[in-house]
């Protein structure tokens, strides 16, 4: 099986290139979306943070108030911090059973679009890695427009992450978002024939089909061995 990480900045355009990945035969997971299954009411993770924040990070239907979350933790780098720690552990194993999930039905190639994937060391289990990348000036541009947020609290959100061009100076593969969709998703061709590319001997043995391969393998080696022993 092969984990491609798929990460960028904020609002670098990495739910864009997901997107692009919906009509190929390589699933993503989404970290995103895990990490807002992980908090919704009533979970251990909303009640680490209710815990931790208390009752005014809650709407009145007591679904977390994403947006006061949002400001607080952006604002703060020690309640972000906190905030990571607290979900860390609750992201990273709802990451683990989807993909559990897609290895079970004998999926070989994965995506995983994962915002924090270096910042949380995941790059380890990922190869390659893609960078959706874009110039700062277009990445605050286009954070201000989606999220109607000032450019001071976009530059909060871009400084609560690594670098992105140090992301990009990591990379396997590096997307340039900075342009036209047409021209990503150009790119993104050309991305999809190398992930797409034959697995490796290793990435085999690490898919359902090879794991069945080898045990089936060793059992009839057993029996083999067994049937000239006696
Ligand atoms: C801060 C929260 C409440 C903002 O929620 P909101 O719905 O407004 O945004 P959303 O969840 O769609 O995230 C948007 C983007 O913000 C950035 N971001 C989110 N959390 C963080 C964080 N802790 N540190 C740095 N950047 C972050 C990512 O680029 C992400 O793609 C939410 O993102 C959250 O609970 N974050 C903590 C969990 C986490 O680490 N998520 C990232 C998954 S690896
Ligand atoms: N090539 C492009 N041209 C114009 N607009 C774009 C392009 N790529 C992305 N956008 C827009 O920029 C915004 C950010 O893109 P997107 O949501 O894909 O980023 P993201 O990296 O997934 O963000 P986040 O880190 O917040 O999850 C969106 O409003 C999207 O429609």
């Amino acid at each position: 099986m092969r984990l491609v990480g798929l990460t960028g900045g904020i609002a670098s355009g990495k739910s864009t290139v997901s997107n692009l990945f919906m009509n190929t035969s390589v699933p993503v997971i989404d970290a995103d979306v895990v990490a807002r299954n992980v908090v919704q009411k009533c979970t251990g993770g909303w009640k680490k943070i209710v815990k931790a924040f208390g009752d005014e990070i809650l709407l009145d239907n007591g679904e977390i108030d994403r947006a006061r979350l949002s400001q607080i933790v952006f604002s703060d780098p020690s309640k972000r911090q906190l905030l990571n720690r607290l979900l860390g552990p609750h992201i990273s194993s709802g990451i683990f059973w989807k993909i559990a999930k897609l290895w079970m039905k004998g999926c070989k190639v994965i995506a995983l679009d994962i915002p924090l994937l270096f910042e949380t060391k995941m790059d380890r289990w990922t190869n390659p890695v893609i960078v959706v990348w874009v110039n700062l000036e277009t990445q605050i541009e286009r954070l201000m427009s989606r999220d109607g947020c000032s450019e001071e609290q976009s530059q909060n959100r871009i400084n609560a992450q690594l670098a992105l061009d140090w992301k990009k100076s990591e990379a396997d593969i590096v997307i340039d978002n900075s342009g036209s969709l047409d021209d990503t998703k150009q790119q993104f061709r050309e991305v999809l024939r190398k992930v797409s590319e034959p697995l490796t001997w290793k990435e085999r043995l690490r898919s359902r089909d090879g794991l069945i391969s080898v045990v089936m393998c060793t059992a009839v080696g057993v029996l083999l061995a067994q049937k000239n022993l006696l």
